[in-house]
């Protein structure tokens, strides 16, 4: 198929996005425009903010995790009011949109709001009115999914899990599970064992960041000692055969983002990232933008990315939606509506 062709089926392949943190769909041209409009000033003593294009740039050499998270949190410092966080998650779901995802499991961030005086409930009623619009105008079908910051004290992230706002969104179901994010290195999974125990007695469902930076022993930890439902990133999962045996037979889908991983230096390049390991060791996986704001690329740039590196077949490409139609915390009949399309795209292709 030529490349034109190939874009084309990319794009209309219909996609679930299970990995992406609406703060780092800040764009520099909106964190500019917010933070003038609500009165908060960005560092004057770091260069990077002296305009978009600069902050843009200094994305451009990211040298780490942590070196991107600094900047992340600076920037989602200009979110004051719920409008403010509904523009931002709108402006993601135009995006998916237009490159074809129809269902989006999305993270946020209370810490990193609340610990600024910023309530809970103000960014989970912006998320809220932006993820009804993308059903109600994009037919998009979204979760929630509240992020804890392993960085910070282990009784904070419990403070919050117990806050009554964050449990009321639970209990409503606006909230439809946790994540573990932030800083890997040397923040374990172990740690939060009593936070994802107490969540899964509540019925949520669980993930966590694991093998991006850290090691495949944060893998096999999250799976283990937070029995995770799904593991984000993940790539670190090539270093053990026999890990990588278990978690496909267990079919716990990893939620990789590649140009998140060569952007941050978790990988070399796109090649180094271990698509095919996972495609022949029958790991479930599917391919999300991570930040996309920050790592140059919405879902389809990452879709591209692979192709581009590993020359996929069709069918490798049916597999990797099917494998995140399956691996979404939507509704059987919600999964079934997206398999029946995907059925057909596979279908008009093989007819042409
Ligand atoms: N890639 C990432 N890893 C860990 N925490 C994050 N928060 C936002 N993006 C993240
Ligand atoms: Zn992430």
């Amino acid at each position: 198929m030529c490349q034109t062709h190939l874009h084309d089926f990319l794009k209309r392949l219909p996609k679930c996005e299970h990995h992406i943190h609406l703060e780092g769909a800040l764009t520099p041209p909106v964190l500019f425009h917010l933070a003038k409009r609500n009165s908060i000033s960005l560092p004057s003593d770091d260069n990077a903010f002296s305009s978009p294009e600069s902050l843009l740039e200094r994305y451009g050499r990211f040298t780490s995790l942590d070196d991107f998270l600094h900047y992340y949190y600076i920037g989602m410092s200009v979110l004051i009011h719920a409008s403010d966080f509904e523009a931002l998650a709108w402006d993601y779901f135009r995006h998916a949109s237009a490159d074809g995802v129809h269902h989006a499991e999305v993270f946020f961030d209370p810490q990193a709001h609340t610990s600024r005086g910023v309530s809970y409930t103000t960014a989970l009623s912006g998320f809220q009115a932006a993820c009804h619009r993308a059903e109600r105008e994009l037919g998009i079908t979204t979760e929630l999914i509240t992020c804890f910051l392993r960085h910070l004290p282990v009784p904070d992230c419990l403070a919050t899990f117990e806050d009554k706002a964050v449990q009321e969104s639970y209990v409503s179901c606006a909230v439809r599970g946790i994540g573990l994010d932030s800083s890997e290195l040397d923040f374990p999974p172990h740690l939060f064992k009593e936070l994802y125990a107490k969540a899964q007695k509540q019925g949520l469902r669980v993930t966590s960041h694991a093998g991006e930076e850290g090691p495949v022993e944060y893998i096999s930890s999250a799976l283990s000692d937070l029995q995770v439902d799904r593991i984000d990133h993940g790539i670190r999962l090539a270093d053990d055969e026999e890990l990588m045996r278990k978690v496909a037979a267990g079919k716990t889908l990893l939620t990789v983002c590649p140009m998140s991983n060569v952007v941050l230096k978790a990988a070399r390049s796109i090649k180094d990232i271990p698509i095919r390991k996972f495609l022949d060791a029958g790991v479930q996986f599917s391919i999300n933008s991570d930040d996309p704001a920050y790592f140059g690329g919405y879902i389809l740039d990452n879709y591209c990315a692979i192709q581009e590196h590993f020359d996929l077949s069709i069918q490798e490409w049916k597999r990797i939606a099917r494998a995140g139609i399956d691996g979404s915390w939507c509704s059987e009949r919600r999964k079934k509506q997206i398999l029946i399309t995907l059925e057909e795209v596979i279908h008009d292709l093989e007819r042409t």
